[in-house]
C-alpha cells in the first residue's frame, strides 16, 4: 500500500471508471464472451449507499465484486480510497481488502455450525493476527451487542441460531475488520419477509452509525429506496441511470427504470 490511501481525505470512497467485464465461455474449440458489465462508470462516497438495481442477470453482482476486487475488470479502473486497486499486487490487495467487505445472502451459510458465536466473532481477528485474546474477546462481545445478538448467547453454537440471526453474525464478521467500503448483495433476499425489515433496519443504522460507505444489490425497489442515498440502475451489463434516489424514484427518466417501478409490487 502506498501513501496515497493513508493520505486520502476526499469523501470519495469508491470510484469504477469505464469497467468491462467480459468472461470467456464454452470449450477449447468455440470460444465465446459474454458481456457481463459495460462500461459502467460511478462513484461512492463516505456515509453513502449506492442501491443497484436492475434484473437477474443484469450484471448487479460481478459489478459488486469488482468494486471490492473480488473480480478483476476486463477494463476501466477501481479506485479505492484513491488507490488503483486493480493495479495493487496481490499482496497489497489482501491487506487492503480489510477496507472492503461482501455481505451475501447466503453469508450465513458459510458460518461454521459447530463454533460459538464467541468464536464466530473472534475469527477475522484470529485469521489476521490481531489483538491479544483478551481484546479479542472483548471485540466480539461488542461486535455481538452491535448487531443486537444477547451477551448470554455468546456460547451458542452457530446451528442454534435463526436465519436473521445468523445473517447478523454475519454482518457483525463483516465488520469486525473495520471497513470503509461494504457491498451487501441481496443481504435479506434469503430471510422471511418478517425478518427482512429488522435486518435492514440493523444494517441501516450501523451504516449511519459508523459513516459507512455501502453498494447495496437488490432487485427489490421497495428495500432499495428505504437503504438508498444514490440509485443505478443496470440492464443488459449497462448502468442506463443514476442519481439520487428520491429523483429516480420520483422521476425515472429511462424507460427501464420506469418498468422496473412498475412492476414492484411491494412499493
Ligand atoms: N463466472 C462467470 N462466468 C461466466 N458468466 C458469468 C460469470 N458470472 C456471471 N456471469 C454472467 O454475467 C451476467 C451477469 O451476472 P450477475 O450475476 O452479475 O448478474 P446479477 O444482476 O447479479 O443477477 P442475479 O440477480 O441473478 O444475481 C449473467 O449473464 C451471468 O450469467
Amino acid at each position: 500500500m502506498n501513501h496515497n490511501s493513508e493520505q486520502h481525505t476526499s469523501r470519495e470512497v469508491l470510484r469504477l471508471s469505464s469497467v468491462t467485464k467480459e468472461f470467456q465461455l464454452g470449450g477449447t474449440f468455440r470460444k465465446t464472451k459474454h458481456v457481463a458489465v459495460k462500461n459502467a462508470s460511478l462513484t461512492v462516497e463516505r456515509n453513502q449507499v449506492l442501491g443497484l438495481v436492475g434484473e437477474s442477470g443484469s450484471g448487479k453482482s460481478t459489478l459488486g465484486r469488482i468494486a471490492i476486487g473480488l473480480i478483476k475488470p476486463t477494463s476501466g479502473s477501481v479506485t479505492v480510497l484513491g488507490e488503483d486497486i486493480s493495479a495493487l499486487k496481490p499482496e497489497a490487495l489482501r491487506l487492503f481488502r480489510r477496507k472492503m467487505q461482501m455481505i451475501f445472502q447466503d453469508s450465513s451459510n458459510s458460518l461454521n455450525p459447530r463454533m460459538t458465536l464467541q468464536e464466530l466473532l473472534e475469527e477475522p481477528f484470529r485469521v489476521q493476527n490481531l489483538y491479544s485474546p483478551a481484546d479479542r474477546h472483548q471485540r466480539a462481545r461488542a461486535l455481538a451487542d452491535e448487531v443486537q445478538l444477547a451477551e448470554s448467547w455468546l456460547g451458542r453454537l452457530a446451528h442454534e441460531f435463526s436465519g436473521g440471526q445468523r445473517q447478523r453474525i454475519s454482518i457483525a464478521r463483516g465488520l469486525a475488520l473495520e471497513p470503509e467500503l461494504i457491498v451487501a448483495d441481496e443481504p435479506v433476499s434469503a430471510l422471511d419477509v418478517s425478518v427482512q425489515a429488522r435486518v435492514l433496519n440493523l444494517l441501516k443504522d450501523i451504516q449511519e452509525a459508523r459513516n459507512l460507505s455501502m453498494i447495496f444489490v437488490s432487485h427489490d425497489m421497495a428495500v432499495v429506496e428505504f437503504m438508498s442515498d444514490q440509485v443505478a440502475v443496470l440492464y443488459q451489463g449497462e448502468i442506463v441511470e443514476s442519481g439520487p434516489a428520491r429523483r429516480i424514484f420520483a422521476q425515472p427518466s429511462n424507460p427501464y427504470t420506469r418498468i422496473l417501478l412498475e412492476s414492484a409490487p411491494s412499493l
